[in-house]
C-alpha cells in the first residue's frame, strides 16, 4: 500500500532557552524534535513510542501546527501545512484532530457535555454529509449530531445534559473521542489516549478506537510511552529517542525482532504474557536518565546508555535511519544493526544485563 495521508520530513522543533532579567537572551535550545521523517499511509495506524521527554507530544503538536516547527516539512494529503495561510489552515484543521490523555481536564468544567461536543461544530460547521442527515447548521442539528456521536462511542444520549465530573475516566475519554471525531476528521493524533486509565479500561478504549477506525475510515498516529499499549492497534511502529526516530518497522516485525538497542531494551521490559512460555530473554536495563535535549550526546544519541556501544564510532558518528540488510521494511538508526541481528556484536558492558529470573523492570515513563 502506498497512499500516504501524512508525510513528515526533516521536522525540527527547537525551543529557545531564555535567560536575563527580562528573558531577552537566548542561551541555547531544547531540541525537542530534531529531524524526524515519518509517513503514515491512509487507513493505517502508526504507533509512536518512547520515554517521557523524548519529544512525542511536541512532534504530534507540530504536525497539526499547534506548535510552530523550526524546520522541515509536513505534507497532509499532499499539501504543505507549513505553507498554508491562516484561513486555509483553519479549513484543513477539521480534517485533523487530536485526542488527549485527559481531554476534558483542559476544558471548562462548567460546560455541559453538549456544549463541549458542539463547540467544534460552532467553529467549523457540520460536514456536507452530516448536513444531509441532520439539517443545516443550527443548535438543533448540532445537538442531534452530538447525540449520535455519543451513541457511536457507547454513551447514552442523556449524557448530553451532564458535566465532565459526573463521569469516570474511561467515560470522559469516550466523550473526548466523540469531540475529536464530531467533525469527521481523516487523521486523528491520539496523545497517550489511555495512559491515565486503569488497565481494565485501557483495552476498552483501544477497542473503541479500533472500531471507530473501521467505521469512519480513519488514519491514526497513536503516541504512547508504553510499547504494550500500541502493539495491537498499530500497523507500523516508530520508536523515538531524544528527538529522533531510531527504529521503524511493521508492528509484528518489531515485536518479533527488535534491532535498535533502545528498542531491545524497551522490549525486554515487557513481560511475556503466556504463563506456559518460559521467559529466558536477556533483560537489559536502561542506565541513567534520558540525557538533556538541550545538550544531546555526540555521535549516536543513545551511546551513553547503550549496552552494545562500540568505541569509538558510536561516540562520534551520527547513525542515519536506514534500511537493514535482510530485514525488509525495517529502518534502524544504528551502525551495528546487521551485526546485532546476526549476533556478531554482543553486549559490550555486561553490567547492564540482569539475569532472566529477575522480574522485568517497569517500563520507564
Ligand atoms: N514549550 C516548551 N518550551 C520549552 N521546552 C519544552 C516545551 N515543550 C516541551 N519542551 C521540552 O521538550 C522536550 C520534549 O517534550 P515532549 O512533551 O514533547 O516529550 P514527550 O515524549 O511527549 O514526553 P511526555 O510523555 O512526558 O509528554 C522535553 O525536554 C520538554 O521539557
Amino acid at each position: 500500500m502506498n497512499d500516504p495521508l501524512l508525510q513528515v520530513s526533516g521536522l525540527k522543533v527547537h525551543f529557545p532557552i531564555k535567560r536575563g532579567l527580562v528573558f531577552d537572551r537566548t542561551v541555547g535550545h531544547v531540541r525537542a524534535v530534531d529531524g524526524v521523517d515519518l509517513t503514515v499511509q491512509r487507513g493505517q495506524t502508526y504507533g509512536l513510542v518512547g520515554e517521557s521527554g523524548c519529544g512525542k507530544s511536541t512532534l504530534g503538536r507540530a504536525i497539526l501546527r499547534l506548535e510552530e516547527p523550526t524546520e522541515g516539512q509536513v505534507l497532509f494529503d499532499g499539501q504543505d501545512l507549513r505553507a498554508l495561510g491562516a484561513e486555509p489552515l483553519r479549513k484543513m484543521r477539521r480534517r485533523m484532530q487530536m485526542v488527549f490523555q485527559d481531554p476534558l481536564s483542559s476544558l471548562d468544567p462548567r460546560a455541559s457535555v453538549e456544549s463541549l461536543l458542539t463547540e467544534p461544530l460552532t467553529v467549523h460547521g457540520l460536514s456536507e454529509a452530516d448536513r444531509e442527515q441532520f439539517g443545516r447548521d443550527s443548535a438543533k442539528s448540532h445537538a442531534a449530531k452530538a447525540s449520535s456521536m455519543l451513541d457511536v462511542v457507547g454513551l447514552p444520549g442523556s449524557a448530553l445534559a451532564k458535566y465532565p465530573h459526573e463521569f469516570s475516566g474511561g467515560q470522559r475519554q469516550r466523550i473526548g473521542i466523540a469531540r475529536a471525531m464530531i467533525l469527521n476528521p481523516e487523521l486523528v493524533i491520539a496523545d497517550e489516549p489511555v495512559s491515565a486509565l486503569d488497565v481494565s479500561v485501557q483495552a476498552q478504549v483501544i477497542n473503541l478506537l479500533e472500531g471507530l477506525q473501521d467505521l469512519l475510515g480513519l488514519t491514526y498516529l497513536v503516541i504512547a510511552h508504553d510499547l504494550a499499549v500500541v502493539r495491537h492497534i498499530s500497523d507500523v511502529i516508530g520508536v523515538m529517542y531524544l528527538g529522533t526516530v531510531v527504529e521503524q518497522a511493521d508492528s509484528d516485525d518489531l515485536y518479533a525482532e527488535p534491532l535498535h538497542p533502545y528498542t531491545i531494551a524497551l522490549m525486554s521490559a515487557i513481560p511475556i504474557p503466556d504463563p506456559d512460555v518460559e521467559d529466558r530473554r536477556e533483560r537489559i536495563l536502561l542506565r541513567g536518565d534520558l540525557p538533556s535535549p538541550a545538550d544531546p550526546p555526540s555521535g549516536c544519541r543513545f551511546h551513553t546508555r547503550c549496552p552494545f556501544r562500540q568505541a569509538t564510532r558510536c561516540d562520534t558518528e551520527v547513525p542515519a535511519l536506514r534500511p537493514v540488510e535482510g530485514a525488509a521494511g525495517r529502518l534502524v538508526a544504528c551502525h551495528w544493526a546487521e551485526e546485532i541481528r546476526s549476533g556478531a556484536v554482543h553486549v559490550a558492558d555486561p553490567t547492564l544485563l540482569v539475569e532472566p529470573d529477575v522480574p522485568a523492570p517497569a517500563a520507564r515513563a
